[in-house]
């Protein structure tokens, strides 16, 4: 059979909750799909004993018969969950479907399995994926470790967090926030510094600090749900990484912690390879990360390795916070297009923070959520928000950046001091009460909101796999002895020190005798030696926290969602 089938996985009809992944079948490209291309062909071998049809950007579907079509020779699903309006032509991640609501159909044709499945969406299928320079894909193919990728459609209403931060009243920092990021595409959050954009990535992210309180709903295909390992990932505005280790270090040791055992440790290598070349960082592959003691990669790789890592499991659902910071303009399309891309190739579902994005990297965008003073001034397509802002009275001016205009335009921070300004700008507080007042953004949002809830509640979320606790404990070893010995604070001028000591206890307790004052120069040397080695313990602390530092970072971004039920319900004191 041609490794060129549709991304599709049959899965046993077992319950309502999604069941494990497991690998059952896989359906193949039909030569006659040409001739019907609204049709899945399924092995007949398969055609009786599956009910639950998982189709990439389809999402998953209970059968409830199978039809064979004579004239094509093809089986057509017949499927018992209502199924989403797809967009009429067919994409990776917008499958068509017939007039009829219970049957499921889609097309395939015109891209292969491969084209879905880049470095970051290995399949998992028993032929191996045919190499093409079109695509990509290295020879004799990878693997993906589920048998299904879960889509996350994410919703968000009167989304509010406050913080207290020892005053009275607590401040609110985001006020009634709603909205929603599709699988397959990119939204961006914008708006000037300090309106909340991180506060909302890390609302949606269960990731809110102990000192602020969220309250609203955050949905995840329409329910209260918990991402499972590895499901999600988010990338920081900082970059938290290991400054000894080089840049396809942290990337391999990453891919061996991250991915499962089932893959083995030259394919975890070579995901991990490619993954250094797709974000551009094949030149400074074995150059230092580098830190505050010693220079290494530059800020904008340092931010590209943090992407890389985040991408390695194939999440589902990727939050960024400032992406593009510290990159050229030509680096920030790079890297925006390749997240684009790997969105739409394997039904992603992205949300990005970012600042000032040039008109190329705007256009990557699918949605904006346009924040001023935590409250939403516009929610929509990205392309449609220069419209919107025209319908309101304030066109964007010929050959300006649309970001660029939008931002000048809800600015608040420097309108006392603007006196020297030269430019004729409306008020931004006005702007953004006209824009805010605008009730054709938010009404269509929230009826967006209210249709994401309702068509996606059969989408599965899957239990992703990760390497077990033994590998973890092997590379974690070995990548901390690493550090240590290439840190010379932290090893080698502690081994000089621990010389010196040992030199100098050595002789001053040398020939002690056996005699009875002897005993007490024993018992001075062992409080002496424990006493200085335990002190010396004190020195690593600077490394450990470092170590830490990795290791939250990865926990939290890998578990995120944790506290939605917990935080995110709670009421505000009042
Ligand atoms: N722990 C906190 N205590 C008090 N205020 C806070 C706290 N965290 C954030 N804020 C305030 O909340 C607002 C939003 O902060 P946030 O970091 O989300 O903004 P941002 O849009 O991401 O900014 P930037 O684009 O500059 O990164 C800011 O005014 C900030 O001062």
């Amino acid at each position: 059979m041609p490794a060129t089938g549709p991304h599709a996985t049959l899965m046993p009809n077992s319950s309502a909750t999604m069941p494990r992944a497991r690998p059952c079948a896989t359906l193949d490209q039909h030569p006659q799909t040409a001739r019907h291309p609204r049709c899945v062909p399924i092995r007949p071998e398969y055609q009786h004993n599956y009910g639950v049809l998982y189709i990439q950007g389809a999402g998953r579907h209970t059968i409830e018969s199978l039809q064979e079509t004579k004239a094509t020779r093809q089986y057509i699903c017949m499927a018992a969950s209502p199924l989403p309006r797809w967009a009429p032509t067919p994409s990776p991640t917008r499958p068509l479907r017939s007039t009829s609501s219970s049957t499921v159909v889609a097309s395939w044709r015109g891209w292969s399995a491969c084209q879905l499945s880049p470095i970051f969406f290995p399949r998992r299928t028993s032929e191996p994926c045919t190499p093409s320079p079109a695509n990509g894909v290295a020879a004799g193919g990878d693997r993906r470790e589920e048998s299904c990728v879960p889509e996350v459609f994410l919703t968000w209403e009167d989304l509010s967090v406050t913080v207290k931060n020892g005053r009275k009243d607590p401040v609110v920092i985001l006020d009634g926030l709603s909205g929603y990021a599709r699988p397959g595409e990119v939204l961006a959050l914008m708006g000037p510094s300090g309106c909340g954009k991180t506060t909302l990535l890390d609302a949606l992210a269960g990731r809110l600090e102990p000192s602020m309180k969220g309250r609203g709903d955050i949905l995840i295909n329409g329910r209260r749900e918990k991402l499972a390992f590895g499901t999600s990932a988010y990338v920081t505005q900082e970059n938290v990484l290991m400054a000894t280790l080089t840049v396809a270090e942290a990337v391999r040791y990453s891919a061996q912690l991250q991915l499962p055992d089932s893959m083995s440790p030259s394919e975890k290598r070579s995901r991990a390879d490619d993954a250094i070349k797709q974000m551009g960082l094949a030149a400074v592959a074995e150059t230092r990360i580098g830190g505050r003691a010693r220079k290494g990669i530059s800020g904008g790789q340092q931010k590209r390795v943090s992407i890389c890592i985040e991408l390695l499991a194939s999440p589902a659902l990727i939050f960024l916070d400032e992406p593009t910071s510290g990159l050229d303009s030509a680096a920030s399309y790079h890297v925006m297009s390749r997240i684009a891309g790997i969105a739409r190739r394997g039904g992603t579902t992205v949300v990005a923070a970012i600042h000032q994005p040039s008109s190329e990297v705007f256009q990557l965008f699918h949605g904006l959520c346009l924040l001023a003073k935590g409250r939403t001034v516009y929610f929509g397509p990205a392309s449609k928000a220069i419209e919107f802002f025209d319908s309101n009275g304030f066109p964007c001016p010929m050959r300006r950046n649309p970001s660029d205009h939008f931002l000048r335009m809800i600015n608040t921070d420097f309108e006392e001091s603007d006196e020297g300004s030269t430019v004729d700008m409306p008020h931004a507080a006005k702007v953004i009460q006209t824009l805010m007042a605008s009730s054709v953004s938010l009404g269509t949002l929230r009826s967006e909101v209210e249709v994401s809830r309702t068509i996606k509640k059969g989408t599965c979320i899957i239990q992703k796999r990760q390497a077990t606790f033994l590998t973890k404990s092997v590379v974690l070893t070995k990548r901390s002895m690493v550090n240590m010995y290439r840190d010379i604070g932290y090893y080698w001028l502690r081994f000089a020190i621990y010389i010196g000591l040992f030199l100098t206890i050595g002789t001053i307790f040398l020939n002690v005798g056996y005699t009875y004052a002897s005993i007490q120069a024993r018992a001075s040397m062992l409080m002496y030696t424990s006493t200085f080695v335990t002190m010396m313990a004190i020195g690593s602390f600077p490394s450990f926290v470092e170590d830490m530092k990795v290791g939250i970072n990865i926990i939290q971004s890998k578990h995120i969602h944790f506290s939605y039920e917990i935080v995110l319900h709670d009421h505000f004191p009042m």
